[in-house]
């Protein structure tokens, strides 16, 4: 059965008139390697941690901008939430379409919430905590390129940073300096949020994919050096790393839906310093999202994929910048590093070291415009020294799986700012931490916070979350043991 809502009864849980107040015991392990008569033996040991969440329930009014706001994503997910705010409906060929958040996991998933009778109950992903609806987001934003659909700002280009075939898109630019257009862009967002009367801003970069930026000490490797490297007009920082920086300075979350590293080490220390969410990087969609499901699954199933070959075509824009070598380079690292915790998770399958043999290729054909066509060939090694060999083609139009996928990452990091949080340990309540793991479920390469493990596997991503926000209002994890009935 579906409920469209619910409220939890529990002494340890309190509504009140802005906050939920949650006291939650954390169940978890301590692991230690310890020398047991002389012999090392690992000892788990389980453990529960107090914690107390405080929610606050206040949605504010959103202000959404995005970094390339013209393009086929930016477009596409503002038309849709119109098309959703207003009722919009439309004939087919097939049936009279109604406008829909599908493939959002905030908006068209649910959570298993008990059982009634013998009945599984199941609410909206939603109905866990107050969010913002996304039809009442204000969208804004910036782009290279002028369009007649929407007034994009200006937006800082640089052309050594994506594919030569994109400088005739370059009608509708900040000039000046780094500094300077850093400043243009907090102006931008400052003007936005007055004209709009919007209570926050999120900022996500939905624009073309840049080339890897390089880290030097000296230039982008710390907080100071990279606000330096900037003062000086340094050419390696990068177009998509000077919005983040006016961001943070600005205290606005800024998300990378695109794979190259705009977060570098100078990044990340400013936002730490400054507390400022910052999350991505390049969301997960499609082909990939399919390779953290099919993987986890081979693996958990004990089963060891030996070669993934992932090859897909595509025609739009973005397929046109990612045909040059240094901007496909980044969207390969993106897709190749997918696998690597679900390897590392079977020592009984791959030895120290050992990974499937495992390729990337896109190609750009204009023809099949944003109709992306992926084909995966996942072949594996099973039974008795038995092979077998799963193929699978996808086509889909690209923009319609990061449509929803971009609504969920602004919603769940407006979201996570009214989230604090403290262990029995600690005095005070905190925040998240800046770099925001949260939203890895979206995302291909997770960004974390240095020394924190990378978690690619779809339903251990989309359980943490859930688990996070259940512990929100005091419920435990959902283990799926449903023992009522064993
Ligand atoms: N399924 C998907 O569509 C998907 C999945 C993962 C990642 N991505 C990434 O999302 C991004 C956008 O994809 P798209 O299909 O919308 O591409 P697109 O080319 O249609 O749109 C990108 C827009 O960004 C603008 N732009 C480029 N550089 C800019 C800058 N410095 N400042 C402001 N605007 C700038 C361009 O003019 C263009 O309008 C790409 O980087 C792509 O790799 C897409
Ligand atoms: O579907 P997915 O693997 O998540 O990712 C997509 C790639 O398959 C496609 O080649 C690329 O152009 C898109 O930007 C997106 O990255």
């Amino acid at each position: 059965m579906f409920i469209e809502s619910f409220k939890v009864e529990s002494p340890n849980v309190k509504y009140t008139e802005n906050e939920i107040h949650s006291v939650y015991d954390y169940e978890t392990t301590e692991v230690v390697h310890e020398n047991v008569n002389g012999a090392y033996q690992w000892i788990v040991k389980p453990k529960v941690v107090k914690y107390d969440f405080k929610t606050d329930t206040r949605v504010p009014k959103l202000g959404v901008m995005l970094v390339g706001w013209g393009g086929n994503n930016g477009s596409t997910l503002t038309a849709g939430v119109i098309a959703n705010k207003e009722g919009i409906s439309w004939a087919t060929k097939d049936k009279v379409q109604q406008a829909n958040y599908f493939g959002s996991l905030t908006q068209a998933s649910s959570i298993r919430v008990g059982s009634f009778n013998g009945e599984e109950i199941y609410a909206p992903f939603k109905s866990l905590v107050p969010m913002v609806n996304p039809d009442d987001v204000v969208f804004g934003g910036w782009d290279i390129k002028t369009a007649s659909y929407i007034v994009p700002l200006p937006g800082i280009f640089d052309p050594d940073f994506i594919a030569a075939n994109q400088g005739s898109r370059a009608n509708n630019v900040i000039k000046g300096t780094k500094k300077e257009q850093v400043n243009q862009i907090i102006k931008d967002m400052r003007e936005f949020k007055e004209k709009n009367k919007v209570d926050k801003v999120v900022v996500l970069w939905t624009a073309n994919t840049e080339r890897y930026s390089n880290v030097i000490v000296g230039l982008n490797d710390t907080m100071e050096n990279l606000m330096n490297s900037v003062d000086r007009d340094e050419s390696e920082i990068s177009p998509s790393t000077l919005y983040a920086i006016a961001c943070v300075l600005e205290g606005i979350p800024f998300i990378n839906g695109s794979p190259q590293n705009t977060f570098v080490p100078g990044l990340i220390d400013l936002a730490i310093k400054n507390n400022v969410l910052i999350g991505g990087d390049d969301f997960k969609s499609g082909q990939t999202k399919m390779k953290s499901v099919l993987v986890d699954f081979l693996v958990g199933a004990g089963i060891k994929p030996t070669s993934i070959v992932s090859y897909n075509h595509l025609g739009n824009n973005d397929g046109m910048n990612l045909s040059a070598p240094q901007t496909f380079r980044s969207k390969e690292i993106s897709k190749s590093n997918v696998v690597d915790d679900m390897v590392a998770s079977n020592g009984i399958l791959f030895e120290p070291g050992e990974h499937p043999d495992h390729v990337v290729v896109i190609k750009y054909v204009p023809y099949v415009a944003d109709s992306k066509r992926a084909m995966d060939e996942y072949t594996s090694e099973i039974f008795m020294g038995g092979k077998n060999t799963i193929v699978m083609h996808n086509t889909c139009e690209d923009s319609l799986l990061a449509a929803p996928i971009i609504l969920d990452l602004v919603l769940l990091a407006e979201l996570s700012t009214r989230i604090q949080f403290k262990s029995e340990k600690e005095g005070k309540f905190h925040s998240f931490h800046p770099v925001a793991t949260i939203l890895s479920y979206l995302t291909k390469a997770p960004l974390v916070p240095p020394g924190t493990p990378v978690v690619n596997a779809l339903s251990k991503q989309r359980a943490m979350l859930e688990n996070i926000l259940r512990a929100c209002v005091g419920l435990a994890p959902e283990n799926n043991m449903i023992l009522e009935y064993k």
